[in-house]
């Protein structure tokens, strides 16, 4: 993986404003009232057990999912009428559509005709993310930390001033990770808007402005992360705050 800085936004983010976000599933409420923004210039790590609707918000603010009640923007749009959105939004989403019989330099190919990305930003990318040397193998032969770095290239491709990382640093060596975390800084401060779900907090400690934290489907806390206490690290403060909810929870349910 190489620099990073030909590659970063040339403007200034959008807003990500979430405003009382609902989602049902069958009988089941997965997103409750959920509101938060993040905002350009900073990287907003959104975090929270396994199932609580992360990946789903991600998926109401891309339009690939319709919420219940409430909404979500950028810049006060949603994601369809945005400008040119493939190109102004770079996203990485778990299963981020490879194609196993194509090559990545094929991949991008059809992803910069879509964007309109000039195709001699192809080879910049791939070496940005390490993929030069099998640029022009199958993609059903790579490992689970390549395919991400080759999400990661799709996600980057346009040069987004938005981006929208759910687990980025899934798969990565230690290498990629550090590279990642300059990236993502990078990218904030050339302006950017970055929202990142992950859950290795030591790790969002590193790269992110603010953090969000979710649980069953509820935002339980939003803060900067230099206004966390002296000497409180984010993995005590995510854990008290879960606990702090869920014993609130369990009065509500008594009372
Ligand atoms: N299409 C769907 N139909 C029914 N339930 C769904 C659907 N998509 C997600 N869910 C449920 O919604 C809940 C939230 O899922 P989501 O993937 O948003 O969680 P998450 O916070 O991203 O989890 P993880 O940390 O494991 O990635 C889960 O209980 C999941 O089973």
């Amino acid at each position: 993986m190489t620099a990073y800085a030909d590659t970063a936004p040339g403007s200034t983010g959008l807003p990500i404003s979430i405003h009382g976000l609902g989602k049902r599933f069958g009988d089941r409420d997965v997103l409750n009232d959920v509101s938060f923004t993040a905002r350009p210039g900073r990287v907003t790590g959104y975090l929270g057990p396994n199932g609580t609707g992360k990946t789903t918000t991600i998926r109401i603010l891309l339009a690939l999912t319709a919420a219940t009640t409430g909404s979500a923007t950028f810049g006060g749009r949603s994601y369809r009428s945005i400008p040119r959105p493939g190109r102004t939004v770079g996203v990485l989403l778990e299963n981020a559509g490879l194609h196993p019989g194509l090559t990545p330099t094929k991949q991008l190919r059809i992803a910069a005709a879509a964007t309109g990305t000039p195709r001699s930003r192809i080879a910049d990318v791939v070496d940005e993310v390490g993929l030069t040397e099998v640029a022009n193998r199958k993609i059903k032969t790579f490992s689970q930390g390549m395919r991400q770095r080759l999400g990661l290239a799709l996600a980057l491709l346009p040069q987004p001033s938005t981006l929208i990382l759910d687990e980025p640093a899934s798969g990565l060596d230690p290498e990629g990770i550090i590279w990642m975390r300059g990236l993502l800084r990078d990218y904030a401060a050339r302006g950017a808007t970055v929202l990142v779900t992950s859950h290795v907090l030591a790790e969002l400690e590193r790269f992110a402005d603010d953090v969000v934290v979710i649980g069953g489907g509820r935002i339980l806390a939003h803060t900067a992360l230099d206004r966390l206490p002296d000497g409180v690290d984010l993995e005590t403060f995510y854990l008290s705050t879960l606990h702090t909810a869920g014993a609130a929870t369990r009065q509500e349910t008594q009372a």
